[in-house]
């Protein structure tokens, strides 16, 4: 790991809420999250593994350090695409001690047969494996795990298979943040980096982040640098706006290939419907990023709609990006 790197780190540890009483919005989820601890800590069992859902960037990672934190147990962490073998699991699962967390990000990416592997694991904390060279000698031994408790995030929970979902006592939704809690999430930023800020230059930013906490951050780390280049360093409206237009994002958090995107329906295919894939590969965009990334968003301010043969540009959508509706399925 090079400097860089750790600088980052770093910066990311004190950048993200360690309690559950800093982390902030999402009430409900964080409400239910603190009666299971409570009652988990009170019975001294481990807590019931978790499954944490929703768009990139809404602090999944970050809700299960907290989770292991207020569990006072360690937190090991993984990715469903890196582990390859079943093998690769069980060696992980090996090194828990009881009421760790294992974390295992986008869990919706674990190969079948190591996912088979987590099945006794969860339900009953043991472990299989298979042992022996040959089929004359080889057998299967159960090896008993401590108790742990699995923390999954992914941002397509439909890609779930039904028997790892259905394994999970706890399935938590993230949601996107409102514009009251981006502005204390800006406003924290701005403490820990010691910056300083003005409210309306706050609230400035929080309303283009799209509801996402780590767009929140990036933005307010390059508006910081335009105000220490251009305003003594302090960020005030002005300097926010300005910065944030150069950045091109729009007033609603929509960046260029939001915009290109939904230029892209609107003028390439007449508003729609269209498939994910066309519409990808006209804009030369990858689908399972539009789909991950952009859509949800754009689904959630009502600027496009699903339909079962496609994508559908709104009218709001037309409007923001001043668009006359004419010549779309909505005259
Ligand atoms: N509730 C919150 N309060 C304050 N800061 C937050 C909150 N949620 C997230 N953050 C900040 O946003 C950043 C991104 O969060 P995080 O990495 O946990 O997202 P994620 O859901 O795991 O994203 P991905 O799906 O891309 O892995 C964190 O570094 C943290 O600083
Ligand atoms: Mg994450």
């Amino acid at each position: 790991m090079d400097a860089h790197m750790q600088e980052q780190d770093g910066y990311e540890k004190t950048l993200r809420p360690s309690s559950l009483e800093e982390y902030i919005g999402q009430t409900d989820l964080k409400k239910n999250l603190s009666v299971f601890i409570n009652a988990a800590r009170q019975r001294q069992e481990a807590l019931d593994h978790v499954l944490l859902y929703g768009p990139p960037g809404l602090g999944k990672t970050t809700l299960a350090y907290i989770l292991a934190n207020e569990m006072r147990g360690n937190i090991k962490t993984t990715s469903g695409p890196s582990i390859e073998k079943s093998g690769d699991l069980a060696a992980i699962l090996t090194t828990l001690e009881p009421g760790d967390v294992l974390f295992i990000d986008e869990i919706h990416r674990l190969p079948k047969q190591v996912e088979e592997v987590l099945y006794p694991a969860m339900e009953d904390y043991c472990l299989d494996i298979l042992v022996g060279k040959d089929s004359a000698t080889v057998h299967n031994i159960r090896l008993s795990l401590p108790p742990f408790t699995l923390v999954g995030a992914t941002t397509r929970a439909g890609d779930l298979s039904a028997p790892l979902r259905d394994r999970f006592g706890i399935v938590s939704q993230l949601e996107y943040y409102s514009l009251k809690d981006l502005e204390k999430i800006v406003y924290r930023t701005s403490c820990v980096m010691d910056t300083k800020i003005e409210a309306q230059a706050t609230k400035e930013i929080a309303m283009r982040s799209r509801g996402t906490p780590r767009i929140a951050n990036r933005l307010f780390r390059r508006v910081r640098d335009f105000a220490q280049v251009y305003n003594d360093g302090i960020i005030s409206l002005d300097v926010a706006q300005d910065a944030l237009d150069r950045l091109k994002v729009d007033h609603l958090g929509l960046d260029s290939v939001d915009h290109k995107y939904l230029r892209g329906i609107i003028e390439r295919f007449k508003g729609g419907p269209v498939g994910l894939e066309a519409i990808a590969s006209s804009i030369g965009e990858e689908p399972m990023t539009l789909e991950d990334v952009y859509e949800p968003y754009l689904l959630q301010i009502g600027f496009i709609n699903r339909t079962p043969r496609g994508r559908v540009a709104t009218p709001k959508a037309y409007e923001h990006l001043k668009i006359p509706v004419q010549g779309s399925i909505f005259e």
